[in-house]
């Protein structure tokens, strides 16, 4: 850690810190944590601070609570292990200065980009695909506001029709959130994210029975319903 805060930045730090501790079984991770955590959450600390437009905003719990639920989450992606499971703080997530719904929603996309990737992969759809597609199209464009279910045996274009989905929405205008349950299923998704992070669903959703998301009521959910499928 010490070698790598000298070249690295702390999106690269989180990953080396998340693989220290799951693969390395380090004897004191709350002593590695509190040694440098200011380098893992540095661009946390500038985000807060270009939003704030206050430069001399320092570190304090909420930054560092939020480094702490960012590498849960990348510890979620590759365990099932929780940060109290290494001796370190539990992340608070119901006050993250990070709402995980409102960054997926803002993220920027190249509309050429975009329209780049409908155009080649477009024609690629084979029969299948092309209903499938346009059956969901048509509820995006008419706002029929349908929910699809697409199962189908593995390999067979699931993945690619979602992508293009997502990119056509996209390109329209419109907000498409892309989520998986699991991280390494979020990364072949269009701006994947899990779904346990994005809607701050409880890490034991499947054993309470009497679960719920802790969303707060804010004008970005209400324009996300409003404007996509
Ligand atoms: N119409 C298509 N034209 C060209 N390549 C395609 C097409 N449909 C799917 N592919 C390619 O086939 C491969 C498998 O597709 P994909 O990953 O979308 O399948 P999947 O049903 O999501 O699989 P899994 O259930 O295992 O996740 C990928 O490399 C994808 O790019």
């Amino acid at each position: 850690m010490s070698d790598a805060i000298i070249s690295e930045p702390a999106t690269k730090l989180r990953e080396l810190f998340t693989t220290i501790l799951i693969f390395c079984q380090p004897s004191d991770p709350l002593e590695l944590w509190n040694k440098f955590r200011d380098a893992l959450c540095e661009d946390i600390l500038n985000r807060m601070r270009n939003e704030n437009q206050d430069m001399t905003l320092a570190y304090n719990d909420d930054i560092y609570n939020d480094g702490l639920i960012i590498i849960e989450d990348k510890i979620h992606e590759i365990s099932d292990k929780s940060l109290t499971d290494f001796g370190l703080p539990a992340a608070k997530r119901n006050n993250s200065l990070l709402d995980p719904l409102e960054v997926a929603l803002r993220k920027p996309y190249n509309l050429n980009d975009l329209n780049e990737y409908i155009t080649e992969n477009e024609p690629r759809l084979v029969n299948d695909q092309v209903t499938t597609y346009n059956c969901v199209m048509k509820s995006v464009s008419f706002n029929e506001g349908k929910i699809f279910f697409l199962d189908a045996p593995g390999g067979t274009g699931k993945t690619f029709i979602t992508n293009l989905i997502l990119a056509k929405v996209r390109s329209l205008g419109k907000l498409a959130l892309a989520v998986a349950s699991s991280g390494i299923a979020a990364t072949l998704l269009a701006g994947g994210r899990t779904a346990h992070s994005t809607f701050k669903l409880p890490l034991t959703v499947s054993l309470e029975k009497d679960s719920v998301c802790s969303i707060r009521k804010m004008d970005l959910w209400e324009k996300f319903y409003k404007t996509s499928v």
